[in-house]
């Protein structure tokens, strides 16, 4: 980085109190390192490791203000995240001199003051996290912050009348327990009323408070000349949407056969379904792997023809609550699943702009997406068979005489969270948590290493789990929480209900009553693993579920990976004579 840019970051660190944090070896924040050759605690860097990218600072006690001056010198920075701290000043005019800025995160600290207007000037901005903090005075008009996809600005005390927000574009909102007044603005349906509740001043039809209706005695008959011509309209309209309807059904209809002719006919489908397909196949084989790809419908398989893969017989293996699964034999020998999501409020163009991120990622123990396809009615995610079965089998199945020990479960524990946790480094700009992990969601591959599938997959909107109202609010609080519950299940053998917190709720009690043995699987007893080791797991789980104690994936990742470090010790120790 350039000295300029040095010094700048060293002041903006000088003005935090960062506590005992500054004496660890490799914290760096001083003008003799560099911030990306010498690694700065919290500094992320371009890929020429030249110019700093992002500052993410979570978690670390600091406590004095953020000095939105010098930290805005770093021309190229896009995140800044201080959440879960202890910094205490105002968010600083100064902030829109962060020009290229797309992620801001402040929440869980004392910001306190009012929000300056120049935040809605800055031009990249997308995720803007401001709960948990004492902000007040009326927020600034967001309506021409174009490309805001998040605002979370719960448990504040901000007051006035909520500006607006272009709701079309949000995929997160809330400006939950605050002081907010007046009547609760059109989002258009987005959001719901926890999003806006806790505001006893604000009025509307979802909420507690439902807003005076205005008496206006001028003129009855202007009135009433309204509302006829309103009954006019609305009957043209009616008119109008069932004619929009009758087409869209039957546009859909040809669609389904489409769709349905190209999963389900087999190699030696007839004539006539070859020319239902041929639209589709038009549509897939424009992409060809030499012209990019990624920019249209579909990303193509390396070595297969997308009409091979059409017209090779399917047969459905699921149908989970967020779509069909069907497995695909094309003729060249590999099986393929297609994951047919349902019911996903996403543009075509963002669905394309997730995959892309996610296809870029690689890890050995997150399932490839090998293809996908987006067109308005579908969206299909095509991954590689795995025939070992998923954890969920292995746990709860038949299985066949098949053991799961507890070095194996811990390896498998360890190896998950730390796969998990380097997704979420990985995404964290994007800030895409894997969504539905579940144990029906690991795999395990052919040499029986387990594999997360279908990372990615659920927008925020399908979450059971409602956190926005909650202390921790980072996308990926949802992964660690439905990775407590995995690891419950590891440990107790027992399967899940629901999203998880029946099994939650049973483990703590019985924990509560100190009856933790009780809780684990018995065939973890029965085979002698270290209570003491259990425990430790178990204490981990338990943190994950806790949203009121949000842990990130890689903490948990290194608690667990000491554990089996301990395992392992124990292990070469205990085999000496
Ligand atoms: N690539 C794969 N190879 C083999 N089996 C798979 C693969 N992907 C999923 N499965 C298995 O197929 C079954 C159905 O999967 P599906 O994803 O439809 O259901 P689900 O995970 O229960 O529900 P949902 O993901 O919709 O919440 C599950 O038992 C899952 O473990």
């Amino acid at each position: 980085e350039d000295e300029s840019v040095i010094a700048a970051l060293v002041v903006f660190m000088d003005k935090l109190v960062p506590g005992s944090m500054q004496n660890s070896p490799n914290w760096g924040w001083n003008t003799s390192s560099d911030p990306c050759i010498n690694k700065w605690v919290g500094i992320s860097c371009d890929k020429d490791n030249i110019r700093v990218k992002k500052i993410v600072l979570d978690n670390l006690n600091l406590s004095g203000t953020l000095d939105f001056e010098s930290v805005c010198k770093v021309s190229d920075l896009l995140v800044l995240s201080v959440n879960f701290n202890n910094i205490s000043s105002h968010v600083q005019q100064q902030i829109s001199n962060c020009k290229r800025l797309t992620h801001l995160y402040l929440s869980g600290n004392k910001f306190s003051g009012h929000l300056p207007d120049s935040i809605t000037n800055l031009p990249n901005v997308k995720r803007l996290f401001l709960s948990n903090n004492m902000l007040t005075g009326q927020l600034p008009d967001f309506s021409k912050t174009t490309g805001l996809l998040s605002f979370f600005a719960q448990n504040n005390q901000f007051t006035g009348q909520l500006p607006r927000f272009d709701y079309r574009q949000l995929d997160g909102f809330s400006v939950a327990n605050n002081d907010f007044s007046g009547p609760m603005p059109d989002d258009a349906g987005r959001f719901d009323a926890s999003s806006f509740a806790g505001n006893p001043k604000l009025c509307g039809k979802q909420l507690a408070v439902q807003c005076p209706v205005k008496k206006d005695n001028k003129s009855v008959k202007f009135r009433t000349f309204v509302i006829y011509s309103g009954y006019v309209v609305v009957g043209l309209i009616f008119v109008v949407l069932i004619g929009l309807l009758a087409f869209r059904k039957k546009k859909k209809e040809q669609e389904d056969v489409k769709i349905d002719a190209s999963m389900k006919n087999g190699s030696d489908s007839g004539k006539s379904s070859e020319s239902k397909n041929s639209r589709a196949r038009s549509e897939f084989s424009t992409t060809s792997v030499e012209s990019g790809g990624i920019s249209s419908s579909m990303v193509l398989l390396p070595g297969l023809k997308f009409e091979d893969f059409l017209r090779a017989p399917a047969e459905l293996i699921g149908r989970g609550r967020h779509g069909s699964l069907y497995k695909v034999k094309p003729d060249n020998g590999v099986t393929f699943v297609v994951k047919r999501i349902k019911d996903w409020m996403i543009s075509k163009d963002e669905f394309r702009k997730r995959l892309q991120k996610i296809v870029e990622i690689k890890h050995p123990n997150v399932l490839p997406v090998v293809a996908y396809y987006c067109s308005k009615q579908e969206k299909l995610l095509v991954y590689e068979f795995q025939q070992n079965g998923s954890l969920f089998r292995l746990l709860h199945g038949s299985q066949n005489g098949q053991t799961f020990d507890w070095g194996s479960r811990l390896s498998f524990a360890s190896g998950m969270a730390s796969a998990l946790a380097f997704m979420h480094r990985e995404l964290q700009t994007d800030l895409i948590p894997h969504g539905n992990l579940k144990s029906s969601n690991i795999l395990f591959k052919n040499n029986m290493e387990p594999c997360i599938s279908e990372y990615g997959l659920m927008s925020s909107d399908h979450h059971e789990l409602d956190l926005t109202n909650d202390k921790a609010t980072t996308a990926f609080n949802v992964d660690v929480y439905a990775f407590g519950v995995v690891l419950l299940e590891l440990l107790t053998g027992k399967p899940v209900q629901h999203n998880g917190s029946s099994l939650a709720k049973w483990v703590t009690s019985v924990v509560k009553e100190e009856w933790t043995v009780e809780v684990f699987d018995k065939a973890l007893i029965a085979e002698g693993a270290s209570e003491e080791r259990m425990v430790v797991l178990l204490q981990v789980a338990l943190k994950c579920v806790n949203i009121l104690t949000p842990l990130v994936m890689s903490d948990v990742a290194a608690m667990i990976l000491s554990l089996k470090e301990e395992e392992d010790r124990s292990m070469t120790s205990s085999s000496d004579p």
